[in-house]
């Protein structure tokens, strides 16, 4: 047991120095923060969305924006798209499952505005048609994903993909640069 245990953190470990290799990945980390920076300081408003456990992902990462990182500051407007259980119950039982985050977006969602997916596969059906609208309406969209991106590769603005194609050690990879990047953003506008 305690083998496995330590074969799981080295894992995690080896994907994430694969990340800090990857100068290529880690441009991309810096663009996404410069965007999302630019985003706040025109006003509009940055989503996440993701399913299962990069859904927690979304809503952890959203509420460092909107509540607060490290720094007593205003808030930022940032939000997490599966939070409202009676829109989700609705949306999916009336129209389907794959809509939920799409039609929030087209309710929502304005030029200029940032939606952030988080899928290890790329291919969770609701984030890609997320994506689709999103891109219709002007935004800017940020795949979070596994190495080969999958369906969001292609409608992804910036793609950070982890290099891995296991799903818990990608997540824990999408948190680390997650958790940077709020860091960065609210570094540079709060000072
Ligand atoms: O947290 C985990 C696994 O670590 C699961 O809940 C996982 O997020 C779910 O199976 C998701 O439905 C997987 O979807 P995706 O990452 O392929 O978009
Ligand atoms: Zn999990």
């Amino acid at each position: 047991m305690k083998q496995q245990i330590q074969e799981l953190i080295q894992a995690s470990i080896f994907t994430k120095q694969q990340v800090l290799q990857n100068e290529a990945l880690l441009q991309i980390v810096s663009n996404v923060t410069d965007a999302i920076v630019a985003a706040f300081q025109s006003g509009n408003t940055v989503y996440f969305c993701g399913n299962g456990g990069s859904a927690a992902d979304a809503q952890h990462l959203a509420a460092e924006f909107s509540g607060r990182f490290y720094k007593d500051r205003k808030a930022l407007p940032a939000e997490a798209l599966h939070c409202n259980t009676s829109y989700l119950t609705a949306v999916a039982n009336d129209y389907s499952f794959d809509l939920i985050y799409a039609r929030l977006i087209q309710g929502l969602g304005k030029p200029g505005d940032v939606l952030i997916g988080l899928s290890t596969s790329g291919n969770s059906k609701n984030v890609v048609q997320a994506f689709e609208t999103a891109r219709a309406k002007g935004m800017i969209t940020v795949g979070f994903t596994g190495s080969t991106g999958g369906a969001m590769k292609d409608l992804s603005d910036y793609l950070i993909n982890i290099p891995a194609t296991d799903t818990p050690r990608i997540q824990e990879s999408h948190m680390l640069l997650g958790h940077i990047i709020c860091q960065l953003v609210e570094e540079r506008i709060f000072g």
